[in-house]
């Protein structure tokens, strides 16, 4: 399959901001995987060997399948983003490239390295070393083409939670579960029942690789494609879903539904404006102890 590039480049003040936002553009139109490019960024460490050249501006790229309907996509995508950047007083430029899916999807990983994202979780790429320290969990990984290296802040932000909330052998569902990685965290941390659900098959997939990587093979987990919780059976402990403020102001009365009494719910992918938005959703459900924590204007709500 062939896939077009587009890449949205920006110049103003506060690029980290325009960053986030034109991630979450992509988002909007249903793109979660976003190369982003920072020619301001110094590794402490210099540059490996096998470094990428430094782009030249600050950028957002998105993949989308070259398919029918894929101008229509793009034109909403410049037009969101050309909104936005205009009330920001920022300039903004597009390009477009086609990529073959097999380049694409090994190219990224050069910029993948172990990183440590919670206390004690590390997430280590499959193709690189790593070598443990003091209590270390160490999750690898290949995200391939779904949503989840760890990186991102909504997804660190879980990982946090999910190690101070995860008991022994809670039963966790993790809606919209991407490559897998906040199941196999919780897994890792001793839950003992682990659902994931995602609307991509292809994340499915993806999910299912790293969970059996890590040890958690079919017999200890259940991963199925579905819309948020809607086939979702049983009841659990916690509930984690990353997804996006709106689609989680959704699942709430859902995730009501699938939660035991005094249940725990983790919720991510909501920005820094939103959080009222989804802490009210969360009391008016019935929630109690409701409360957020921020990450480069991203938040997690716990309730
Ligand atoms: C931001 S990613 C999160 C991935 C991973 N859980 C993490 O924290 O890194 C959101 C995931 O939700 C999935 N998703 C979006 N809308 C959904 C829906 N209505 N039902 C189920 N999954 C959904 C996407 O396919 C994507 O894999």
């Amino acid at each position: 399959m062939k896939w077009i590039g587009l890449t949205l480049i920006f110049e103003g003040e506060n690029p980290a901001m325009m960053e986030d936002l034109l991630a979450s553009v992509f988002a909007d139109h249903g793109i979660s995987g976003v190369r982003i490019d920072q020619p301001d960024l110094e590794p402490e460490e210099g540059w490996g060997d096998d470094a990428l050249p430094k782009p030249e501006f600050p950028a957002v790229t998105g993949y989308l399948p070259k398919m029918e309907g894929v101008e229509d996509r793009i034109d909403a995508i410049v037009k969101a983003a050309s909104a936005l950047v205009d009330a920001a007083g920022f300039c903004l430029r597009t390009q477009s490239v086609e990529i073959d899916e097999e380049d694409w999807a090994e190219s990224w990983k050069a910029f993948f390295w172990p990183e440590k994202i919670g206390r004690r979780i590390v997430v280590k790429p499959t193709w690189r070393s790593y070598e443990p320290e003091g209590d270390d969990i160490v999750l690898k990984i290949d995200p391939g083409m779904a949503f989840g290296t760890g990186t991102h802040p909504t997804t660190s932000l879980c990982i946090r939670k999910l190690e101070e909330l995860v008991r022994p052998g809670d039963a966790v569902l993790d809606v919209g579960t991407g490559s897998g990685i906040l199941l196999m965290a919780a897994g890792a941390l001793g839950a003992g029942r682990l659902v994931g659900v995602d609307n991509d098959a292809v994340a499915v997939d993806v999910a299912a690789a790293n969970l059996s990587l890590n040890g958690f093979g079919p017999e200890k987990r259940e991963l199925f494609v579905g819309n948020l919780a809607d086939r979702v059976e049983g009841l659990f402990d916690l509930v984690v879903a990353n997804i996006l403020a709106e689609v989680v102001v959704i699942l709430i009365p859902d995730i009501r539904r699938v939660l035991r009494p005094g249940g725990r719910v983790i919720l991510s992918g909501i920005i820094e404006e939103k959080v009222p938005m989804v802490l009210d959703a969360l009391t008016g459900s019935g929630f109690s102890a409701a409360e957020s924590e921020l990450d480069r204007g991203w938040a997690v709500c716990v309730a």
